[in-house]
């Protein structure tokens, strides 16, 4: 049952983002980050976090890690951390869930991605709004593969289906594909170092920009402040 919401009932949103242990996060860049990768997962998460808290929409975040060094990064930019059940990524966002709903029982509930280090919290507000006129809903990667958010309306049963190529999983379960403009940040997920290169070329959060600059990737220009 898909039921349009007015915008005046829009949800409040609990986002639940995912981040894996440090030794095996962002392997995919290994080779461009060398001795700086966690160092470049952990900021790519904090930006991540950082700038999802700075969204209107976004009452709260949980981050779901097993990882003590991230866990107290990402409590430092304002989110709340549990541990992990160490039963994969769609386990862990089920049990971040299940923290958001204690927390909030009225929220809706989103999975964010933790690698979207060039969000901008307009953006992810525009996705928000629209993901709120659905049960269940989801934003494909910038690759049209993957996904970076999936979110359920509050009181809908919370089904990630993240992994691979995901984008497909979500929409054979029913969930809605959002086709938006204006919300390229929260589509560039950073796999790869041409992720990185893109996410540089977008404008990352400060944190994602210093960490590339150690590792000789610079960033063409600048964010706007405040954006
Ligand atoms: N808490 C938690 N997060 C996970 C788990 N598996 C994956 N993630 C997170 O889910 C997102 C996608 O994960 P992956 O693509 O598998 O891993 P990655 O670290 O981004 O990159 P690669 O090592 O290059 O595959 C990232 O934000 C990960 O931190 C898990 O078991 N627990
Ligand atoms: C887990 C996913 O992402 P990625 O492996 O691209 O980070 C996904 O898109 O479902």
């Amino acid at each position: 049952m898909l039921k349009g919401m007015p915008p005046s009932e829009s949800p409040d949103w609990t986002l639940v983002v995912p981040v894996k242990t440090l030794v095996a996060a962002k392997t995919r860049l290994s080779e461009a980050a060398g001795p700086h990768r966690a160092a470049l997962a952990v900021a790519i998460a904090c930006d991540t976090v950082e700038a999802a808290l700075s969204c209107g929409p976004v009452a709260r975040v949980v981050v779901v890690t097993g990882d003590p060094v991230a866990a107290e990064a990402l409590a430092g930019v304002g989110a709340r951390v549990v541990g992990d059940p160490e039963a994969g990524l769609n386990a862990a966002l089920r049990h971040g869930a299940g923290e958001a709903v204690r927390l909030a029982p009225g929220d809706a509930v989103g999975a964010l991605q933790a690698d979207l280090p060039a969000l901008r919290p307009a953006e992810l507000a525009l996705v928000l709004a629209a993901a709120a006129e659905f049960d269940q809903a989801f934003l494909p990667d910038a690759a049209e593969v993957g996904t970076t958010f999936y979110g359920t309306r509050p009181g809908v049963p919370f089904t990630p289906g993240f992994g691979g190529a995901s984008r497909d999983r979500h929409l054979r379960r029913g969930a809605k594909e959002l086709f938006l403009t204006g919300a390229d940040s929260v589509r560039r997920d950073v796999d790869t170092p041409g992720d990185l290169r893109a996410a540089l070329a977008l404008g990352t959060g400060p944190r994602t920009r210093a960490v590339a600059w150690l590792i000789g990737m610079r960033s063409p220009e600048r964010r706007p402040p405040g954006d």
